[in-house]
């Protein structure tokens, strides 16, 4: 119905993300958005855009149950907004496995195949599904949708989500799955209102935040995505390593004697820019240092990109234009520059002073690939697929 509010959560490994919409008969538009800080003691919740901004610290405390933590987030929220018309909460869940294909309403069953995800997306899925239980606890009958990462790529061809490895194995999920997909269905559709032609052609967007991946896109479609059967897979990260060699991992177990929890932290909270550099895992911290290592870890996250997305236009056959989102993606000039020189043999060539300025549009005009700028909003995605299953 027109007015009734929808409230997003985007779930992360130490923030949550959540954004406050209302429904218009055109769609929905956003009130506000705000994010719940769990790397701090106490937890601090800040409404970062809106009618009115403010940070305040909560009194609630972060555990296995976190009811106290969404009443009172709720309360602050019903100091500005009318949250009595809240119909219904969208979550992203970034594992959906092969059973989830787009968004879905919550229900018992569904939070236990959620559930069973759990293992192959340890830095998300359990925020998420502590959320999704204790919106349940505090307003059972409030509807809850879920929607997912990796449904964007539930097209892809089985050469691509295939690994060379026995059948039996891959019947059983372990295949390339692909994340970040409510980023890139927001971007697929911005890129096609702002260049229909090259929207229409092949494309892969760099989604570039703490978390990053890319996705080869053929007119909209995703064909292609560096990341795989978990959120590890693909390009470094800001503490994920990316890709690696398995005989690595064989060897932190049988010479190293560590075990599968340890092997799991070091993967995903040690590695990528914070492991490589030992200084920080955020860009800016790395450009801003003089020392060697930080230049070292960018340097291996530019090498790695460059050498990803060339793969990715192999899939697609052919590149029509690049775009750069998220944190790193939409703010750090110096990377963006340093990926496109090391693809200049594909003929990209990008105009320094529209990159300096994160311009809309940062390739030359001699550019045989067009190169953009385009924030992304994963926020959006949840609160439309959230609607749409409402009115399923
Ligand atoms: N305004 C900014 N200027 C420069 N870099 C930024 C900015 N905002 C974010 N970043 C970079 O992006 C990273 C986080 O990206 P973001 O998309 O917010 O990640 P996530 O949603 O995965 O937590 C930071 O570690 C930082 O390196
Ligand atoms: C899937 C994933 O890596 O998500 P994020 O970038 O939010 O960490
Ligand atoms: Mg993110």
């Amino acid at each position: 119905m027109t007015g009734d509010l929808l409230v997003t959560f985007n779930a992360g490994s130490s923030t949550v993300k959540i954004g406050l919409f209302e429904t218009e008969t055109t769609g929905v538009k956003r009130l506000a958005k705000a994010v719940i800080d769990f790397s701090r003691t106490p937890l601090h919740f800040r409404i970062f855009e809106g009618p009115q901004v403010f940070e305040i610290a909560l009194n609630a405390t972060a555990s296995d149950d976190l009811t106290d933590v969404i009443a009172e987030t709720f309360g602050w929220l019903a100091r500005h907004f009318d949250m009595t018309a809240t119909t219904a909460i969208g979550h992203r869940v970034v594992h959906g496995g092969d059973r989830f294909h787009g968004p879905v309403r919550l229900d018992e069953a569904v939070i236990a195949e959620i559930d069973t995800l759990t293992r192959l997306a340890p830095l998300h899925q359990p925020q998420s599904l502590r959320l999704i239980r204790a919106v349940r606890a505090w307003r059972p009958e409030l509807a809850q949708i879920a929607s997912f990462d990796t449904a964007f790529h539930q097209g892809h061809a089985d050469v691509v989500r295939r690994f060379a490895i026995p059948r039996e194995l891959h019947d059983k999920g372990i295949r390339r799955y692909g994340f970040h997909g409510l980023s890139y269905k927001f971007i697929a559709e911005e890129l096609a209102r702002r260049a229909p032609k090259v929207a229409k052609g092949n494309v892969i967007v760099a989604h570039l935040g703490s978390g990053a991946s890319l996705c080869g896109m053929e007119n909209g479609t995703s064909r292609d995505s560096s990341m795989g059967f978990s959120a590890l897979d693909g390009i470094p990260m800001a503490t994920r390593c990316g890709a690696l060699d398995p005989g690595v991992i064989l060897y932190l177990f049988d010479t190293e004697g560590r075990d599968a929890k340890e092997v799991e932290n070091l993967l995903y909270r040690q590695c990528g820019l914070l492991g490589v550099s030992g200084i920080s895992a955020d860009s800016r911290e790395l450009l801003a240092s003089a020392l060697p290592e930080a230049r070292q870890a960018l340097d291996l996250f530019t090498f790695r990109i460059a050498g990803e997305l060339s793969r990715i236009a192999a899939t697609l056959g052919g590149l029509d234009g690049i775009v750069f989102t998220a944190g790193i993606g939409e703010n750090q000039p110096w990377i963006r520059a340093e990926v496109c020189r090391r693809l200049m043999w594909l003929g990209i060539e990008i105009d320094p002073s529209a990159n300096e300025k994160n311009a809309a549009v940062i390739s030359s005009s001699a550019s045989r690939v067009s190169v953009f700028v385009i924030p992304t909003d994963e926020e959006q995605v949840i609160a439309r697929e959230t609607l749409q299953a409402l009115e399923e």
